[in-house]
């Protein structure tokens, strides 16, 4: 599991370890891993070009610290201060003591920063707000050749959200301390991060708000029948899905709940002939489910299925048709419901269910606070769609799942997604933790299916499903160049 922890949470962990030098333990590692880049780079750390970008706190002053490392190793190193007034003291008398460059020209580094061989971004980390300042912001669209390795979060990137208020630092790797940040997990925020190394400093903060299953827990949460298992016990799923205008739809759902470990799935849409002659195993008669979904292509049949749905004692999937349905109704639809409801929309569909007080930029540029909110209005589970996908409870606590691809947005992905996430419900997986295991699985599923890259349909999303099952289920860690997350692996070598 990784754990994100807020700003706050960090600051108080961090005052509980007062007097321990968490700061050393923060630069040995930050130093030891730019020292490990440049060494894969050009072979040896002497005669390296460093530029170190130093804000005016204890980001910058890591920054200091590890360029002052380095340059006893005998690279080249130039500080660069946002802040001349207010540079950590220590840290900049540390890395003066080197005989080190330091200057608060901007023009030498912008310079610098197109030539170095690796910059180290200090200017600003979790004391952070609002945009990067007037200094800082030209940094953030010079060009360069080099490295670029984020002191414990790019600049620029809200650490909380992940949300990015105007221009921010792209890197290739960002060396973090003591927790992950949210912003490293969640879009776009950790679109900016590249790979994450995370260097342990002994904080112990506590139960994290925002947390990404890795490949062991989804191993310990796959349903796998049991020798005594009938359909019953792996769990009935009930699709009201698939409309005479949208019968496809109702199809790939059938799909993804099929490859989903249902013991059976109970077709209640209008394309239930082609859904037989496709998928034989599917029952079509009415009887007893264990979970339902109801909403993708359900077209004109929305609203009677809806209605069926919320009033059914099982848990409940809501997706694409039924959410603009629950939209039109409002908050108050799932007042009575006894079971778990999930809501999955994308970001349209979630600005639709929010009553217009965001739009879909906005929903996409601030994940975690819409899905939040989401769950807070709905009192439901709610799975955002997306870039990073978000499953947040009304409580506020969320998961996160990076191991999609932009291939995936391909229409019928989510009907796939859908008819997944219900079998993982009917098998008994509470909603937030079907969620996040049935995006898993389909991230990877159209990683498989997209192959070194290659468009892809929903059915080869589908398609894919079982070999990745199999290989989640085997729970071992991923290797070197397979994919944990998106972003592991993003730059070759840089990950470890
Ligand atoms: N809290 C901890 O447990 C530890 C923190 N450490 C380091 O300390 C950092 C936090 O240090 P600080 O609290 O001094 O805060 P920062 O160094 O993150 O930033 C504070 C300064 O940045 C400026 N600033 C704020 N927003 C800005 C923006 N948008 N653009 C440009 N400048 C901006 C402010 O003037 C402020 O003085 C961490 O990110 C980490 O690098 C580590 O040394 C290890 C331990
Ligand atoms: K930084």
């Amino acid at each position: 599991m990784r754990h994100a922890h807020t700003v706050e949470q960090v600051r108080a962990a961090e005052a509980e370890l007062a007097g321990q030098p968490l700061m050393d333990r923060a630069v040995a590692g930050l130093a030891a891993t730019c020292a490990r880049v440049l060494i894969r780079r050009r072979g040896r750390v002497y005669g390296s070009r460093v530029l170190v970008l130093a804000g005016s706190g204890d980001n910058g002053g890591d920054a200091l610290f590890a360029g002052a490392r380095l340059a006893r190793r005998g690279a080249a190193v130039t500080a660069v201060l946002l802040t001349p007034e207010r540079a950590h003291p220590a840290a900049l008398a540390a890395l003066r003591a080197t005989g080190s460059q330091v200057t608060s020209d901007q023009e030498v580094g912008l310079a610098d920063f197109s030539r170095a061989d690796l910059i180290l971004d200090g200017i600003v980390g979790i004391g952070g707000s609002g945009p990067l300042r007037p200094a800082a912001e030209p940094y953030a669209h010079q060009p360069r050749r080099g490295v670029l390795v984020a002191v414990d979060l790019p600049s620029g990137v809200d650490a909380d959200t992940g949300e990015v208020a105007g221009a921010a630092l792209r890197a290739d790797l960002t060396v973090t301390f003591g927790t992950h940040k949210p912003s490293l997990l969640i879009d776009p925020g950790a679109g900016y991060a590249g790979p994450v190394q995370l260097v342990e400093i002994g904080l112990r903060p506590p139960t994290a708000p925002v947390e990404a299953l890795q490949h062991d827990e989804v191993a310990a949460l796959l349903p796998r029948p049991a020798a005594e298992s009938d359909k019953y016990k792996r769990g009935v799923v009930g699709l009201l899905a698939g409309s005479e205008r949208y019968p496809g739809a109702g199809l790939l759902a059938v799909a993804g709940a099929l490859h989903g470990g249902a013991g059976a799935v109970r077709y209640q849409g209008r394309a239930a002939e082609e859904a037989v002659r496709r998928h034989p195993e599917i029952l079509l008669t009415a009887g007893r489910v264990q979970s339902l979904v109801v909403g993708p292509g359900s077209g004109e049949d929305t609203a009677e299925s809806l209605d069926d749905a919320l009033a059914s004692q099982v848990p409940v999937l809501v997706d694409a048709d039924g959410l603009t349905e629950l939209a039109r109704r409002g908050p108050r639809a799932l007042a009575g419901r006894s079971a778990p409801t999930l809501l999955t929309p994308h970001a349209g569909e979630a600005a639709r269910l929010l009553g217009g007080d965001a739009s879909a930029e906005q929903v996409a540029a601030a994940r975690l606070r819409h899905a939040r909110e989401l769950a807070a209005r709905y009192g439901a589970t709610v799975l955002l769609k997306g870039s990073t996908t978000v499953v947040a409870r009304p409580d506020g606590t969320a998961r996160v799942n990076s191991t999609g691809t932009a291939w995936l947005a391909t229409a019928g992905s989510g009907d796939v997604l859908a008819g997944l996430i219900g079998a993982l419900l009917a098998a008994g997986l509470p909603p937030f933790d079907a969620a996040p295991v049935g995006a898993y699985l389909h991230g990877l599923a159209g990683r498989l299916a997209a192959g070194s890259g290659a468009p892809i349909t929903a059915s080869d999303i589908a398609a894919a499903l079982p070999a990745v099952w199999r290989d989640a289920a085997q729970g071992d860690r991923p290797q070197e160049g397979r994919p944990q997350g998106r972003r592991a692996g993003n730059v070759a070598g840089l990950g470890d």
